[in-house]
């Protein structure tokens, strides 16, 4: 299997960086967050109350200010501002903070700054990649299924061999829970021959990962031809409906898309249809356990806080809901490629 290919991360660090740009002109121009901090150091939750911030948006907007080193957490974890930082306060000469106002009324940094405000858009229906209660979800159209279903198929396609090659190779059966296009589960049956996959997603998302498959199933590599036998379809509801029983499940980018308290949920069902002795695989792209970058990582969680319910998470969190949800999480940060990786967890055996 494929596995050394070049990292195209350069081209998703140019996409997500807008959101760098737009976070540091709203923290400097619409939150006024260094002459907030200026007085004295704040923990998260201070500065949170100061800006009148919840906690989504603070744990997008911190961080993101963290990675381009403008602020810092001292020894007692309260966030100061660095000595770059000081440049972004009145009373220092010179400081920058006019010549940032230069984009302050940008349409991408005035969206931004509502967002934070709001901790998300006013109409829900507007989110992508989300389907939860009665709320419409783009999901669930055919017409826009398929546009943000298509939108992430070159990435799952790029990603799959790495990610194939890292999961478990076993007989197993595996539940691809949100699994869009389904390419993960396509490569990891092709390199697993006795193995078995179950895709689960909304039923017009499952409309283009068939068709997917199918061209998957058609090309001239060995063994794809028999790896359309080997899988199921699911159509459902995975915050509510029953999931199946699995060895091995794999949730690639669908955790950041959710705010914390639906991760703990989501990871609670989850470890409640993995088989003992089975295991909960996650890629994603995490923050660091400190919460101060890496800037690759901040600037993908501006992006998803602005068109999901989400954001994106440390490992450390992660591992705090797999805890919690009665399962073991190893040690191990596996990368991938695109500033992605995976974190596993496991369920003791009977
Ligand atoms: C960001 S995409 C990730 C897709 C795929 N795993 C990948 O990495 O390319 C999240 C997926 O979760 C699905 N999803 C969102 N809410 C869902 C729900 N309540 N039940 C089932 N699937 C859902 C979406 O339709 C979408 O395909």
């Amino acid at each position: 299997m494929e596995t050394s290919l070049l990292d195209l991360a350069p081209i998703t660090r140019h996409l997500r960086a807008m959101a760098s740009s737009q976070l540091l002109i709203a923290g400097v121009h619409h939150f006024h967050m260094f002459e907030h901090l200026q007085k004295e150091p704040c923990s998260i939750e201070e500065l949170q109350a100061k800006l009148g911030l919840k906690e989504r948006p603070a744990m997008v907007l911190f961080p993101a200010l963290c990675a381009m080193q403008l602020l810092n957490f001292n020894t007692e974890n309260k966030l100061y501002i660095t000595e770059m930082g000081k440049h972004l306060i009145e009373s220092t000469q010179p400081n920058l903070i006019s010549y940032i106002g230069l984009e302050k009324d940008n349409a991408g940094v005035l969206e931004m700054t509502q967002l934070l405000k709001n901790d998300g858009p006013l109409d829900e229906s507007a989110l992508t990649y989300v389907k939860e209660g009665d709320t419409p979800s783009v999901m669930d159209e055919e017409e826009t299924a398929r546009f943000f279903t298509l939108a992430l198929a070159g990435r799952a396609q790029y990603l799959s061999p790495i990610v194939a090659s890292k999961l478990p190779q076993k007989k197993a059966y595996l539940l691809d829970v949100g699994a869009g296009t389904g390419f993960y589960t396509y490569e990891w049956l092709l390199a697993n021959p006795e193995a078995t996959a179950t895709i689960f997603d909304r039923p017009a998302v499952l409309a283009v990962a068939k068709e997917f498959l199918d061209t998957f199933s058609k090309s001239n590599r060995k063994g794809a031809a028999g790896v359309k036998e080997r899988i199921s379809f699911q159509a459902g509801d995975m915050l509510i409906d029953e999931l199946p029983q699995a060895d091995i499940l794999l949730a690639a980018s669908v955790f950041h898309d959710w705010p914390t308290e639906t991760c703990m949920v989501l990871a609670k069902r989850f470890a409640d249809v993995i088989r003992p002795g089975g295991e909960l695989w996650v890629h994603d792209a995490f923050l660091n356990d400190n919460l101060d970058g890496p800037l690759a990582v901040t600037d993908y969680s501006g992006m998803l806080f602005m068109h999901t319910k989400g954001r994106a998470y440390s490992r450390k969190e992660y591992r705090n809901w797999f805890s919690q949800a009665g399962l073991t999480p190893t040690s191990e940060n596996i990368p991938t490629l695109l500033d992605y990786g995976l974190i596993s967890a496991s369920k003791s055996a009977l």
